[in-house]
């Protein structure tokens, strides 16, 4: 029997509605998903909702993270202070697949004011499809785990 992988999706105000939609897409994919919120398009501060994903991911109760602002950037940087995360804003699809297979990134971020819903959804795809390598790679990934002391 294979277990699902969970996914832990959240966002600001800047979209919530691109982010409610990736979740209904990645369910849809048959991934275990919880989505964290906001629940209400409110005025919040990107930072608190990229360090409770990452949190999630960082203790091992979530396999990977998306996460959504303006930009993707701010919330982004926010994630990739928990140790343990490796979080990459993405506007394309091989971007989306590289930072899985050659940095094996447990967190992907998107820019609801860069990129519209349907390339969203195409990079979220290509994220959960595509693998870490290894070898190579892992001696660099671990190198970037070493630097968090
Ligand atoms: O990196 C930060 C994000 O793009 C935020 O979504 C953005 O700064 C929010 O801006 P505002 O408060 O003007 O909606």
């Amino acid at each position: 029997m294979t277990t699902k992988l969970r996914i832990v999706i959240s966002s600001d105000h800047a979209d919530i509605e691109l982010r409610k939609n990736i979740a209904a897409h990645v369910t849809s994919k048959g991934y275990d998903v919880e989505d964290i919120g906001p629940m209400t398009s409110e005025s919040t501060h990107y930072p608190k909702h990229g360090e409770a994903a990452a949190r999630k991911v960082a203790s091992g109760e979530a396999d990977l993270g998306i996460l959504v602002c303006g930009t993707g950037q701010g919330i982004m940087m926010a994630a990739n202070k928990v140790k343990g995360i490796r979080c990459g804003v993405c506007s394309d699809t091989f971007s989306a697949r590289m930072i899985r297979q050659h940095n094996n990134a447990n967190m992907l971020s998107m820019g609801a004011r860069v990129i519209g819903e349907g390339l969203a959804l195409d990079i979220v795809d290509a994220f959960l499809n595509a693998e870490f390598e290894g070898g190579r790679h892992g001696t660099r990934v671990d190198m970037i785990t070493e630097i968090e002391g």
